[in-house]
């Protein structure tokens, strides 16, 4: 019959979001569902207008359900939440229905996102992905440089260091960081032209500019930026011609006074096959790392993530001592953790389950296990030597005062636990003593771990340092 009204109002809409502010937490908030656009109700379907695609799939997978909860709530007619993204940039209003009162004009905060979008196609960057955001990231000592660093260049203003060059291992918010970068720019400075991409893209976007004869585009495309962001560069390493581009382009973007930001998994220098020339200039500006993670630091990003879990799971009892057990043992990287923590609530939410320490261990076997931290002899060694603040070569050399044998026979025993060397190999680590001075060295720690705090104190500080 085609009937349709619209029965919740802007105004409702409004009030709940307020609601959903308060289910969600602020920073879910603030990401998701603040950016949507109430359209109207059709048809028992309640449509949000959405900036992106990917921020549609997003929200519909992790709120659909709730949100669809708090709307029928309120208007019993609805049976459906809908997520489209409005074609021409700028959100569509619903059909006004009869009676009804018209929506308000769209949310001008979904704006600025949904402007951008097109001129991202015109560069043909990277979709930027919504939860990647300054207030999302979990600053911590192991990231807090790289972080000061983002934040001043999202700030837009002039251009202090070029490039900025961040790297680290897999997994430790490089990605993020620069996404955060990205949204804050886009926010604050629109009229900024700011491209993201990895250096994957940007080899194959200079492949079809190459083939397609279009090199004369290519380069003005990526001149005409002011900010260029380049995701694992480390990828262009060996490509000579695609090297060869980026050296031009990224010349050209620094004798412009335009920002440079890239990524990697390690320090310019120690990237392999880049060309010298392109390691220079990447060291020129200010190159910091992200360091791996300590335990609080994957502790805050634990507690920050329950948050945004208890608002899908607003019934799960999640038991004192679960968090802290996964960011002791899972310290790998943090998109393991997440996927860990996810798997966990997703798990026992289908059983019904508490979050306790059973549970945690019974569903996530296979990660525990395969993040169990490989400890060398020589790490041992290393933080033994720094914890007594002896060298390391004394710690291992010949000499047999109790000042030096002591903390050796304290490594000697964290190698025999942490380690599955044997007793003779650990003798070869420390200048090629026998196997029963080893054993004679960890049976006596574990005498003295009995009867004196004091060791018993620094082995479990050192345990934690070389496990953490
Ligand atoms: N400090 C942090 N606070 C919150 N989330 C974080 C933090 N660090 C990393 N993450 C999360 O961990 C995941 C992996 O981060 P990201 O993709 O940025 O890593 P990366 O360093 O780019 O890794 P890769 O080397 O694989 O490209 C993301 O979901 C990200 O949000």
């Amino acid at each position: 019959m085609g009937h349709s009204r619209t029965v919740m109002t802007q105004e409702e809409w409004g009030q709940l979001q307020a609601t959903l502010e308060r289910t969600v937490g602020k920073n879910n908030y603030l990401n998701w569902i603040k950016p949507l656009s109430f359209a109207g109700v059709s048809d028992g379907v309640a449509t949000f207008h959405v900036p992106t695609n990917f921020m549609g799939t997003y929200v519909s997978d992790n709120f659909g359900d709730l949100l669809l909860h708090q709307i029928a709530a309120a208007d019993s007619d609805v049976r459906r939440v809908r997520f489209t993204v409005p074609s021409g940039g700028a959100p569509r209003q619903a059909p006004a229905a009869s009676g009804a009162p018209a929506p308000d004009a769209p949310a001008p905060e979904a704006e600025p996102a949904a402007a951008a979008a097109p001129r991202d196609e015109a560069l043909h960057g990277a979709p930027l992905d919504a939860r990647f955001r300054f207030d999302t990231f979990v600053v911590g000592k192991p990231n807090e440089l790289a972080h000061a660093a983002a934040r001043r260049v999202a700030e837009g203003g002039t251009v202090t260091f070029n490039p900025l060059f961040l790297y680290g291992g897999v997994g430790l918010g490089k990605t993020h960081l620069m996404h955060a970068i990205a949204w804050e720019l886009r926010e604050t400075r629109p009229e900024l032209n700011v491209l993201y991409l990895s250096a994957e893209q940007f080899m194959y976007r200079f492949i079809q500019a190459l083939r397609e004869k279009k090199m004369i585009d290519f380069k003005e495309l990526f001149r005409s930026v002011d900010v260029l962001m380049v995701d694992d560069v480390q990828f262009i390493a060996g490509k000579d011609s695609t090297q060869e581009e980026f050296f031009h382009t990224f010349n050209a973007l620094v004798d412009g006074q335009k920002q440079i930001i890239i990524s990697g998994d390690r320090s310019p220098g120690e990237i392999k096959h880049l060309e010298d020339r392109i390691k220079s200039r990447l060291q020129c500006g200010l190159v910091v790392d992200l360091h791996p993670t300590d335990y609080e630091l994957r502790l805050g990003i634990l507690q920050s993530k329950v948050e945004q879990h208890r608002a899908l799971y607003p019934d799960l009892r999640l038991e004192p001592g679960v968090l802290e057990f996964l960011a002791l043992r899972i310290s790998t990287n943090v998109r393991v953790l997440e996927g860990a923590l996810t798997r966990l609530f997703a798990f026992a939410s289908l059983v019904g389950r508490t979050i306790d320490m059973d549970l945690a261990q019974d569903c996530l076997a296979d990660i525990l296990r395969a993040s169990e931290r490989k400890v060398t002899v020589e790490e041992i060694q290393r933080k033994v030597s720094e914890h007594y603040n002896i060298r390391l070569s004394d710690l291992i050399g010949p000499k047999r005062v109790r000042s030096l044998a002591r903390p050796r026979q304290v490594a000697m025993y964290l190698a025999k636990q942490l380690t599955a060397r044997s007793l003779p190999e650990i003798g070869r680590s420390f200048g090629g003593r026998d196997h029963t001075t080893v054993m004679h060295g960890v049976k006596r720690i574990e005498e003295l771990r009995a009867a004196d705090s004091q060791i018993a104190e620094d082995l479990e500080i050192l345990r934690r340092a070389l496990e953490g």
